[in-house]
C-alpha cells in the first residue's frame, strides 16, 4: 500500500490506492472511498451506512485520473476544491475484499480511497481479506530481544522488543523495577504518539501522562514493587501519523478529535489491545494495576485475558489547546476524567 502498488483481492477487482499509487497514469470511471466522504460528496443515491468507514463505491461521470481522485479523496482538501461530481453510488459484490481494502488503508495510514480496476495500473499484488486478519494476530508477536536501560526516571529499567512477522513495527515495554511474580506490577498502555511524546505538543495529554507514568513506576519501585510501560506502536489510535496530522487539519476547521477521524473515513479508534495483552502474557504478568481513565481499555484487557485489579486515574493538567479534547473523551468516549 504505501509503495503504491496496485492489489488484487482474491474475489475482488484489482484496486489502486489513490495516495500513493506509482501507476501515475491511470485512470477508472470507478472509485473505492468510505461513506462518510461519499456522504460530504453528497452522492445522488447513497443508501444509509452503518459506519462513516465502510466502504463505498462510486461512479464518475467521466473516467477519473489520479489528479482528479485525490480531492475526491483527502478531505483536508475540500476547501480548496469544492466542485466535485456529481457521482452516483454502485452495488458492491465483493464486500470482503472491500472491507479489507479500507483496513489495509488504515493500517499503512494512507486515504482510504482506491480507483477501482484501473487502465494502466500495472501488475498487481494478489492478497485475500484473511491475510489483512493473519496479519494482525496478536500470537505472531514474540520476544525479539531484550537490554538494561537505565532513564532517567530509574536506573534499574529494563526494554523488551517485541516483533511480529511481516509487521515492521516493533512495540516495546519497559520493565521498572524487580519483576515478582507475587506482587502485581502497575501497567501504563501508553499508545505512540509522536507530537506528544517527542515534541510536547499541547494538543493532547500523550507526553505528561508518559512521563507521570514513569516517575509513578519509578516510585513504586522504590516502595518494592514494580511497573511495566507498554509503548504501542499505534499512533494516532491507529490511523497512523499522516492521517492523524490529516485529522489535525480538521480539528482546525472545527471539528472534534472524534469526527474528524471519521470525516477522514476511518474509525475513531483502531487501536488493538490484544496485542498489548500478548506482551504482557510474553513478559508472563497476568494480573495488573492499570494506569488510564479510559474504562474502554480495562474491558478490551480484561477481554483478552489480563486480570485488571484496578484502575489507577491517570489525569494531568490540562491547557488550552488541550481542553476540547479532553472534554471531548469525557462527553464521547466514556473517559473518566473530572
Ligand atoms: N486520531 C487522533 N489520535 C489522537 C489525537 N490525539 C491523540 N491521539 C492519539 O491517541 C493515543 C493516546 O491515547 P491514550 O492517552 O493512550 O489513551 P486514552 O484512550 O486517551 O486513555 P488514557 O489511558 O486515559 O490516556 C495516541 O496514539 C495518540 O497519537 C487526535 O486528535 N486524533
Ligand atoms: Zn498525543
Amino acid at each position: 500500500m504505501r509503495h503504491g502498488w496496485p492489489i488484487a483481492f482474491e474475489g475482488g477487482p484489482i484496486l489502486l490506492p489513490v495516495e500513493t499509487s506509482i501507476a501515475r497514469e491511470a485512470t477508472s470511471p470507478l472509485m473505492l472511498i468510505s461513506a462518510a466522504r461519499g456522504a460530504t460528496l453528497k452522492l445522488a443515491n447513497q443508501r444509509e451506512a452503518a459506519e462513516p468507514h465502510a466502504p463505498v463505491l462510486i461512479r464518475g461521470g467521466e473516467p477519473l485520473d489520479l489528479r482528479t481522485a485525490l480531492p475526491i479523496a483527502d478531505p483536508a482538501l475540500d476547501l480548496a476544491n469544492p466542485l466535485k461530481g456529481p457521482f452516483k453510488a454502485e452495488h458492491i459484490d465483493w464486500c470482503d475484499a472491500a472491507l479489507a481494502a479500507m483496513e489495509l488503508a488504515r493500517i499503512a495510514g494512507i486515504l482510504p480511497a482506491f480507483l477501482v480496476d484501473p487502465d494502466n495500473a500495472g501488475e498487481a499484488q494478489p492478497i485475500s481479506a484473511g491475510d489483512v486478519d493473519a496479519w494482525s494476530e496478536p500470537d505472531r508477536l514474540q520476544i525479539a530481544t531484550r537490554a538494561r536501560l537505565p532513564i532517567a526516571a530509574s536506573e534499574t529499567a529494563e526494554i523488551v522488543a517485541f516483533r511480529s512477522a511481516d509487521d515492521t513495527r516493533e512495540h516495546v515495554a519497559l520493565v521498572i523495577g524487580r519483576q515478582q511474580g507475587d506482587v502485581e506490577p502497575l501497567v501504563r498502555l501508553h499508545s505512540e504518539c509522536l507530537t506528544g511524546d517527542i515534541l510536547g505538543s499541547l494538543k493532547c495529554d500523550c507526553g505528561p501522562q508518559l512521563d507521570a507514568a514513569l516517575a509513578a513506576m519509578a516510585a513504586e519501585a522504590e516502595r518494592g514493587g514494580w511497573g511495566v510501560l507498554l509503548y504501542m506502536r499505534q499512533e494516532g489510535r491507529g490511523i497512523g501519523l499522516v492521517n492523524k496530522l490529516r485529522a489535525y487539519r480538521l480539528q482546525d476547521q472545527g471539528f472534534d478529535t472524534i469526527e474528524a477521524n471519521q470525516r477522514l473515513g476511518l474509525p475513531d479508534e483502531a487501536r488493538d489491545f490484544s496485542t498489548a495483552a500478548r506482551m504482557l502474557d510474553l513478559l508472563g504478568v497476568r494480573g495488573i494495576r492499570l494506569m488510564t481513565n479510559n474504562p474502554r481499555k480495562v474491558v478490551a484487557l480484561e477481554n483478552a485475558g489480563v486480570a485488571v485489579s484496578e484502575r489507577v486515574p491517570h489525569q494531568l493538567p490540562d491547557n488550552p489547546h488541550n481542553a476540547r479534547y479532553l472534554a471531548t473523551k469525557r462527553d464521547k468516549s466514556g473517559h473518566l476524567l473530572g
